[in-house]
């Protein structure tokens, strides 16, 4: 049977007059990862410190393992291994003796700590450096291998609780594959997992829940299908604007459009699939007429619904909204 091993209730944290957490309730059940998003300040980091005892609540619960983590700091975080945002200090040290390190202060033994370290090494294909030493300025290790070593310290043992804050900066594209892998494969194995991250094209593939913040509130959770909000068949077209901007489907196009997005020289219109062949007769024509300078056809994503969630309010506004629904 699946349970909670994180449960956060109301948590509320203020800075001055910023509401860096308002009032936001998430659950991470074992065996379950849940991306937790959001802009710069959304409020992601300020949850995560909460989570592991390293700032208090204002307001709000934090159980852990079934543990009142803000009563109990100490307590809880027997039950979280943390890879946070900065890199872990690693100078002097070689990835496998981090790794067996983080191994034996999480209880394995000498001979298990071995053993997991050449497991990650391999599992992560970071083999070449794993008895390379870091060096003082980032000499030694690249930034991307440090970051793996820090994923692989925070996972050298088996944990409830695992909280990876961005764990793919600085990563190279074939070894972040390897990394998205690892963190399913510690929720099937029965960790819960919180992930902090910016990307969300790539996360959508590995979580089962997403929680997105906005300026300190929570504005959206859900499956990936759910917060898509759309139905798999639906079809994105992308306009790419010509240099002044302006965009033609602003005027409308005379068919339903389930969600506009615009980011900067770019248009994300959601269209339900028996409308593409019109939504592309309408493209072609305004790229025809010199009004966009391209568009493309492709499955509807996450990325776009994410966008529409998190889109700025007010006039001066590139993204334009949800409420955009018929254009
Ligand atoms: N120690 C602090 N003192 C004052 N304000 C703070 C402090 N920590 C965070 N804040 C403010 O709280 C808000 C949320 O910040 P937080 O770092 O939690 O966001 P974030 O979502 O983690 O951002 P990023 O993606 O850039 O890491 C921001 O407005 C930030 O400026």
């Amino acid at each position: 049977m699946t349970r909670d091993v994180l449960r956060i209730t109301d948590l509320t944290r203020r800075f001055g007059h910023t509401v860096a957490n308002d009032q936001i309730s998430v659950r991470v059940r074992s065996g379950e990862v849940v991306g937790l998003l959001g802009h710069n300040g959304a409020g992601k980091s300020t949850l995560v410190s909460q989570v592991v005892g390293l700032l208090k609540p204002d307001a709000g619960e934090i159980q852990v393992g079934g543990i009142d983590a803000v009563q109990n700091p100490g307590v809880a975080r027997r039950y979280v291994a943390l890879q946070p945002q900065a890199q872990t200090p690693l100078d002097g040290l070689t990835p496998r003796s981090a790794i067996e390190i983080a191994g034996r202060i999480r209880g394995l033994s000498s001979r298990d700590a071995r053993a997991a370290a050449t497991d990650l090494g391999e599992e992560l294909d970071i083999g070449q450096w794993m008895d390379q030493r870091a060096l003082p300025e980032g000499g030694g290790l690249s930034g991307g291998i440090r970051r793996l070593t820090g994923f692989a310290m925070a996972v050298a043992a088996p944990i409830p609780l695992l909280i990876l804050d961005e764990p793919t900066n600085d990563i190279d594209a074939m070894r972040r594959r390897l990394l998205w892998d690892a963190v399913r494969r510690r929720g099937d194995l029965g960790s819960g997992v919180l992930l902090v991250t910016h990307n969300v094209a790539e996360a959508e593939r590995v979580v089962d829940e997403l929680v997105v913040l906005e300026r300190g509130r929570l504005v959206a959770q859900g499956s990936p299908a759910t917060l898509r909000g759309t139905q798999d068949s639906d079809l994105r077209v992308e306009l790419q604007l010509i240099p002044d901007g302006r965009d033609p489907s602003e005027e409308g196009l005379g068919l339903p459009v389930r969600r506009r997005v615009r980011t900067g020289r770019r248009t994300l219109l959601t269209v339900e699939a028996d409308k593409a062949a019109s939504a592309v007769a309408w493209a072609a024509s305004q790229h025809a007429g010199g009004r966009i300078a391209g568009f493309s056809l492709s499955p509807a994503t996450l990325e776009d619904a994410y966008l529409a969630l998190t889109a700025p309010a007010g006039p001066d506004a590139r993204l334009t909204g949800q409420e955009a629904d018929h254009v």
